[in-house]
Protein backbone atom coordinates (compact mmCIF):
# COMPACT_ATOMS: atom_id res chain seq x y z
CA UNK A 1 0.00 0.00 0.00
CA UNK A 2 1.11 3.32 -0.98
CA UNK A 3 1.98 5.89 1.48
CA UNK A 4 -0.89 8.23 0.24
CA UNK A 5 -3.53 5.34 0.20
CA UNK A 6 -2.65 4.98 3.98
CA UNK A 7 -3.29 8.07 4.72
CA UNK A 8 -6.61 8.67 3.11
CA UNK A 9 -8.34 6.06 5.07
CA UNK A 10 -6.86 7.76 8.41
CA UNK A 11 -8.78 11.11 8.24
CA UNK A 12 -11.50 11.87 10.37
CA UNK A 13 -14.20 15.16 10.03
CA UNK A 14 -16.56 14.37 12.22
CA UNK A 15 -14.65 15.01 15.31
CA UNK A 16 -11.71 17.58 16.79
CA UNK A 17 -8.52 15.50 16.31
CA UNK A 18 -5.67 17.92 17.71
CA UNK A 19 -6.04 20.37 20.88
CA UNK A 20 -5.50 23.88 20.43
CA UNK A 21 -1.97 23.22 21.78
CA UNK A 22 -1.31 20.95 18.65
CA UNK A 23 -1.81 17.20 20.95
CA UNK A 24 -3.32 14.73 18.73
CA UNK A 25 -6.66 13.33 20.17
CA UNK A 26 -6.78 9.79 19.68
CA UNK A 27 -9.87 8.22 17.68
CA UNK A 28 -10.33 5.29 15.39
CA UNK A 29 -8.94 6.03 11.97
CA UNK A 30 -6.74 8.71 12.69
CA UNK A 31 -3.38 6.28 12.99
CA UNK A 32 -1.68 3.49 11.58
CA UNK A 33 -1.32 0.85 14.44
CA UNK A 34 0.72 -0.95 12.18
CA UNK A 35 3.37 1.96 11.64
CA UNK A 36 3.07 2.99 15.31
CA UNK A 37 3.83 -0.78 16.40
CA UNK A 38 7.15 -1.19 14.78
CA UNK A 39 7.86 1.91 16.06
CA UNK A 40 7.01 0.93 19.62
CA UNK A 41 8.56 -2.95 19.45
CA UNK A 42 11.73 -0.69 17.80
CA UNK A 43 12.12 0.83 21.86
CA UNK A 44 11.22 -2.72 23.53
CA UNK A 45 8.91 -0.57 25.19
CA UNK A 46 7.31 -2.03 28.58
CA UNK A 47 3.97 -0.84 29.72
CA UNK A 48 3.02 -0.41 33.30
CA UNK A 49 -1.01 -0.72 33.99
CA UNK A 50 -1.97 -0.04 37.37
CA UNK A 51 -5.10 -1.08 39.15
CA UNK A 52 -6.70 -0.90 42.86
CA UNK A 53 -8.93 -3.36 44.17
CA UNK A 54 -9.50 -2.71 47.99
CA UNK A 55 -12.50 -3.50 50.50
CA UNK A 56 -15.79 -2.33 49.82
CA UNK A 57 -17.61 0.96 49.46
CA UNK A 58 -21.21 1.11 49.09
CA UNK A 59 -23.22 2.93 47.04
CA UNK A 60 -26.58 3.41 46.04
CA UNK A 61 -27.61 0.53 48.55
CA UNK A 62 -25.07 -2.07 46.83
CA UNK A 63 -22.14 -3.05 48.06
CA UNK A 64 -19.09 -3.67 45.68
CA UNK A 65 -16.05 -5.44 46.59
CA UNK A 66 -13.65 -3.87 44.58
CA UNK A 67 -10.87 -7.62 44.11
CA UNK A 68 -14.08 -8.92 42.25
CA UNK A 69 -13.18 -6.86 39.36
CA UNK A 70 -9.66 -8.25 38.78
CA UNK A 71 -9.90 -11.50 36.53
CA UNK A 72 -12.41 -9.94 33.80
CA UNK A 73 -10.20 -6.49 33.83
CA UNK A 74 -7.15 -9.12 33.38
CA UNK A 75 -8.74 -11.55 31.32
CA UNK A 76 -10.12 -8.77 28.56
CA UNK A 77 -6.57 -6.94 29.11
CA UNK A 78 -5.03 -9.95 27.81
CA UNK A 79 -7.27 -10.01 24.96
CA UNK A 80 -6.86 -6.13 23.62
CA UNK A 81 -4.30 -4.25 26.02
CA UNK A 82 -0.87 -3.37 24.23
CA UNK A 83 -1.47 -7.13 22.19
CA UNK A 84 2.06 -8.47 21.11
CA UNK A 85 4.12 -5.73 23.42
CA UNK A 86 5.40 -6.17 27.25
CA UNK A 87 2.74 -5.74 29.55
CA UNK A 88 3.37 -5.41 33.88
CA UNK A 89 -0.39 -5.58 34.99
CA UNK A 90 0.38 -3.86 38.79
CA UNK A 91 -2.67 -4.49 41.23
CA UNK A 92 -2.29 -2.67 44.78
CA UNK A 93 -4.49 -4.45 47.29
CA UNK A 94 -5.17 -4.92 50.91
CA UNK A 95 -6.13 -8.53 49.99
CA UNK A 96 -3.18 -10.25 48.29
CA UNK A 97 -5.12 -13.13 48.79
CA UNK A 98 -8.21 -12.39 46.98
CA UNK A 99 -6.43 -12.06 44.14
CA UNK A 100 -6.07 -15.06 41.88
CA UNK A 101 -3.11 -15.86 39.67
CA UNK A 102 -3.81 -15.65 36.43
CA UNK A 103 -2.15 -16.91 33.18
CA UNK A 104 -0.63 -13.97 30.96
CA UNK A 105 1.15 -14.10 27.35
CA UNK A 106 4.56 -14.16 27.27
CA UNK A 107 6.50 -11.11 27.70
CA UNK A 108 3.21 -10.16 30.48
CA UNK A 109 3.11 -10.27 33.89
CA UNK A 110 1.09 -9.37 37.21
CA UNK A 111 2.89 -7.85 40.09
CA UNK A 112 0.60 -7.35 43.30
CA UNK A 113 1.61 -4.68 45.49
CA UNK A 114 0.24 -4.53 49.21
CA UNK A 115 -1.16 -1.32 50.21
CA UNK A 116 -3.24 0.14 53.08
CA UNK A 117 -7.11 1.06 52.55
CA UNK A 118 -9.16 3.80 53.96
CA UNK A 119 -12.51 4.07 55.15
CA UNK A 120 -14.33 6.24 52.98
CA UNK A 121 -14.57 5.56 49.40
CA UNK A 122 -13.12 8.83 48.40
CA UNK A 123 -9.99 8.58 50.60
CA UNK A 124 -9.32 5.37 48.71
CA UNK A 125 -9.95 6.85 45.14
CA UNK A 126 -8.20 9.64 46.30
CA UNK A 127 -5.13 7.68 48.13
CA UNK A 128 -4.63 6.23 44.58
CA UNK A 129 -2.19 9.55 43.77
CA UNK A 130 0.15 9.30 47.04
CA UNK A 131 0.74 4.95 45.98
CA UNK A 132 1.08 5.27 42.45
CA UNK A 133 4.25 8.54 43.12
CA UNK A 134 5.62 6.51 45.73
CA UNK A 135 5.73 3.02 43.55
CA UNK A 136 7.01 5.60 40.59
CA UNK A 137 9.66 6.89 42.26
CA UNK A 138 10.58 3.78 44.05
CA UNK A 139 10.12 1.17 41.38
CA UNK A 140 8.29 1.93 38.43
CA UNK A 141 11.01 3.65 37.42
CA UNK A 142 13.43 0.68 36.79
CA UNK A 143 10.67 -1.68 35.20
CA UNK A 144 8.52 -0.09 33.16
CA UNK A 145 8.70 2.83 30.27
CA UNK A 146 5.07 4.14 30.49
CA UNK A 147 1.92 3.99 33.19
CA UNK A 148 -1.66 3.76 32.49
CA UNK A 149 -3.57 4.45 35.44
CA UNK A 150 -6.92 3.17 35.19
CA UNK A 151 -10.17 2.15 37.26
CA UNK A 152 -10.44 -1.13 38.39
CA UNK A 153 -13.98 -1.25 37.98
CA UNK A 154 -13.50 -1.64 33.74
CA UNK A 155 -13.58 -3.96 31.05
CA UNK A 156 -11.67 -4.36 27.54
CA UNK A 157 -14.05 -4.45 24.78
CA UNK A 158 -11.61 -3.50 21.76
CA UNK A 159 -8.37 -2.89 20.91
CA UNK A 160 -6.00 -0.26 23.37
CA UNK A 161 -2.38 -0.29 21.77
CA UNK A 162 0.46 1.79 21.53
CA UNK A 163 -1.48 4.41 20.10
CA UNK A 164 -2.06 5.80 23.38
CA UNK A 165 1.10 6.18 24.64
CA UNK A 166 2.72 9.43 25.07
CA UNK A 167 4.39 11.47 27.24
CA UNK A 168 1.27 12.62 29.10
CA UNK A 169 -1.99 11.71 28.32
CA UNK A 170 -5.32 12.32 29.23
CA UNK A 171 -8.95 11.03 28.63
CA UNK A 172 -12.27 13.14 27.50
CA UNK A 173 -14.88 12.16 30.02
CA UNK A 174 -17.47 10.33 28.28
CA UNK A 175 -20.35 12.22 30.52
CA UNK A 176 -19.07 15.28 29.53
CA UNK A 177 -17.96 14.87 25.56
CA UNK A 178 -19.84 18.00 23.50
CA UNK A 179 -20.68 19.73 27.01
CA UNK A 180 -20.40 23.44 27.85
CA UNK A 181 -17.04 24.58 29.30
CA UNK A 182 -18.93 26.74 32.63
CA UNK A 183 -20.94 23.01 32.52
CA UNK A 184 -18.27 21.37 33.04
CA UNK A 185 -18.11 19.77 37.08
CA UNK A 186 -14.48 20.84 37.77
CA UNK A 187 -14.15 21.94 41.52
CA UNK A 188 -15.70 25.89 41.51
CA UNK A 189 -14.40 27.10 44.90
CA UNK A 190 -11.62 28.93 44.83
CA UNK A 191 -10.25 28.18 48.50
CA UNK A 192 -9.76 24.41 46.86
CA UNK A 193 -6.44 23.97 44.96
CA UNK A 194 -8.31 22.31 42.54
CA UNK A 195 -10.16 25.63 41.70
CA UNK A 196 -10.67 26.54 38.13
CA UNK A 197 -12.52 29.46 36.79
CA UNK A 198 -15.35 29.66 34.86
CA UNK A 199 -13.22 31.08 31.94
CA UNK A 200 -10.67 28.97 31.79
CA UNK A 201 -10.38 24.79 31.47
CA UNK A 202 -10.02 23.39 27.70
CA UNK A 203 -11.51 19.44 28.65
CA UNK A 204 -13.35 17.70 31.09
CA UNK A 205 -10.09 14.76 32.04
CA UNK A 206 -11.77 11.36 33.59
CA UNK A 207 -10.07 10.74 36.48
CA UNK A 208 -10.27 7.00 35.71
CA UNK A 209 -7.44 7.30 32.71
CA UNK A 210 -3.90 9.02 32.36
CA UNK A 211 -0.87 7.75 32.22
CA UNK A 212 2.34 8.81 30.55
CA UNK A 213 6.36 8.16 30.91
CA UNK A 214 7.35 7.54 34.70
CA UNK A 215 9.15 10.93 35.71
CA UNK A 216 5.80 12.68 33.91
CA UNK A 217 3.52 10.48 36.38
CA UNK A 218 5.34 10.90 39.03
CA UNK A 219 4.83 14.93 38.41
CA UNK A 220 0.93 14.56 38.08
CA UNK A 221 0.30 12.30 40.82
CA UNK A 222 3.00 14.22 43.38
CA UNK A 223 0.87 17.82 41.80
CA UNK A 224 -2.66 16.19 43.03
CA UNK A 225 -1.60 14.65 46.06
CA UNK A 226 0.25 17.98 47.96
CA UNK A 227 -2.85 19.42 46.48
CA UNK A 228 -5.42 17.33 48.59
CA UNK A 229 -3.53 17.51 51.31
CA UNK A 230 -3.04 21.13 51.42
CA UNK A 231 -7.00 21.00 51.42
CA UNK A 232 -7.61 18.48 53.53
CA UNK A 233 -5.71 20.92 55.67
CA UNK A 234 -8.24 23.26 55.16
CA UNK A 235 -11.10 20.64 55.74
CA UNK A 236 -11.81 21.27 52.17
CA UNK A 237 -12.26 18.54 49.61
CA UNK A 238 -13.04 19.01 45.45
CA UNK A 239 -16.24 18.00 44.34
CA UNK A 240 -14.76 15.22 42.13
CA UNK A 241 -12.19 14.64 44.57
CA UNK A 242 -8.33 13.41 42.64
CA UNK A 243 -10.57 13.97 39.13
CA UNK A 244 -11.12 17.96 40.20
CA UNK A 245 -7.28 17.97 40.70
CA UNK A 246 -6.18 15.98 37.69
CA UNK A 247 -7.89 18.61 35.71
CA UNK A 248 -6.10 21.56 37.78
CA UNK A 249 -2.86 19.87 37.34
CA UNK A 250 -3.88 19.15 33.22
CA UNK A 251 -4.87 22.89 32.91
CA UNK A 252 -1.68 24.15 33.82
CA UNK A 253 0.40 21.48 32.13
CA UNK A 254 -1.14 20.08 28.94
CA UNK A 255 -1.41 16.57 27.80
CA UNK A 256 0.72 15.69 25.21
CA UNK A 257 -2.15 13.37 24.02
CA UNK A 258 -5.52 13.39 25.00
CA UNK A 259 -7.84 9.89 24.05
CA UNK A 260 -11.18 10.21 22.97
CA UNK A 261 -14.14 8.69 24.75
CA UNK A 262 -13.56 5.56 22.39
CA UNK A 263 -11.21 5.02 25.69
CA UNK A 264 -13.31 5.25 28.67
CA UNK A 265 -17.34 4.39 27.92
CA UNK A 266 -20.37 3.37 29.70
CA UNK A 267 -22.88 1.40 27.65
CA UNK A 268 -25.56 3.78 29.18
CA UNK A 269 -24.45 6.56 27.09
CA UNK A 270 -25.52 4.40 23.65
CA UNK A 271 -23.31 4.77 20.45
CA UNK A 272 -23.65 7.77 19.27
CA UNK A 273 -22.16 7.94 15.39
CA UNK A 274 -18.87 9.69 16.63
CA UNK A 275 -18.18 6.64 18.74
CA UNK A 276 -16.69 4.16 16.10
CA UNK A 277 -14.97 1.70 18.83
CA UNK A 278 -15.94 1.07 22.42
CA UNK A 279 -12.51 0.01 23.18
CA UNK A 280 -12.92 0.28 27.47
CA UNK A 281 -16.19 -0.40 29.11
CA UNK A 282 -17.06 0.64 32.83
CA UNK A 283 -18.81 -2.52 34.53
CA UNK A 284 -21.83 -2.51 36.83
CA UNK A 285 -22.03 -5.28 39.27
CA UNK A 286 -24.64 -4.87 42.12
CA UNK A 287 -24.27 -6.76 45.27
CA UNK A 288 -26.23 -10.17 44.51
CA UNK A 289 -24.21 -10.68 41.43
CA UNK A 290 -20.91 -9.82 43.24
CA UNK A 291 -21.93 -12.60 45.64
CA UNK A 292 -22.95 -15.45 43.43
C1 LIG B 1 -13.89 6.14 35.15
C2 LIG B 1 -13.56 7.31 36.00
O1 LIG B 1 -13.16 8.35 35.50
N1 LIG B 1 -13.69 7.10 37.33
C3 LIG B 1 -13.48 8.17 38.30
C4 LIG B 1 -14.81 8.40 39.04
O2 LIG B 1 -15.08 7.23 39.79
P1 LIG B 1 -16.14 6.09 39.93
O3 LIG B 1 -17.44 6.56 40.36
O4 LIG B 1 -16.03 5.17 38.78
O5 LIG B 1 -15.40 5.46 41.25
P2 LIG B 1 -14.94 4.03 41.61
O6 LIG B 1 -15.92 3.43 42.51
O7 LIG B 1 -14.56 3.25 40.42
O8 LIG B 1 -13.61 4.36 42.47
C5 LIG B 1 -12.40 4.66 41.83
C6 LIG B 1 -11.41 3.48 41.96
O9 LIG B 1 -10.89 3.43 43.29
C7 LIG B 1 -10.68 2.06 43.65
N2 LIG B 1 -11.50 1.74 44.83
C8 LIG B 1 -12.50 2.57 45.22
C9 LIG B 1 -13.22 2.31 46.38
C10 LIG B 1 -12.91 1.17 47.15
O10 LIG B 1 -13.51 0.87 48.19
N3 LIG B 1 -11.92 0.37 46.72
C11 LIG B 1 -11.22 0.60 45.58
O11 LIG B 1 -10.34 -0.17 45.24
C12 LIG B 1 -11.04 1.21 42.45
O12 LIG B 1 -9.86 1.00 41.70
C13 LIG B 1 -12.00 2.09 41.70
O13 LIG B 1 -12.07 1.77 40.32
O14 LIG B 1 -14.61 9.44 40.02
C14 LIG B 1 -13.64 9.10 41.03
C15 LIG B 1 -13.58 10.26 42.00
O15 LIG B 1 -14.87 10.49 42.51
C16 LIG B 1 -12.28 8.81 40.41
O16 LIG B 1 -11.70 9.98 39.86
C17 LIG B 1 -12.44 7.75 39.35
O17 LIG B 1 -11.18 7.51 38.74
MN1 LIG C 1 -14.88 3.43 38.39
Amino acid sequence: MSVITSFSSHRRTDVLVLTPWLAPIVWNDTYNLAVLNAQFHQRNVCVGITIFATKKRKMKGNSRIYTVFVPTFIETGEKYFMVGHKVNYYVFTDRVSDIPIMEMAEGRQMRVLRVPTYQRWQDVSMRRMEMLRDYSHQRFRGEVDYLVCVDVDMRFSDEVGVEILSDLFGTLHPGMYGAKREHYTYERNPQSEAYIPFDEGDFYYAGGYFGGNIEEIYKLTNFCHDAMMADKDKNIEAVWHDESYLNKYFLYHKPTKVLSPEYLWYNGFGTPAFLRRKRFLAVWKNHQEIRN
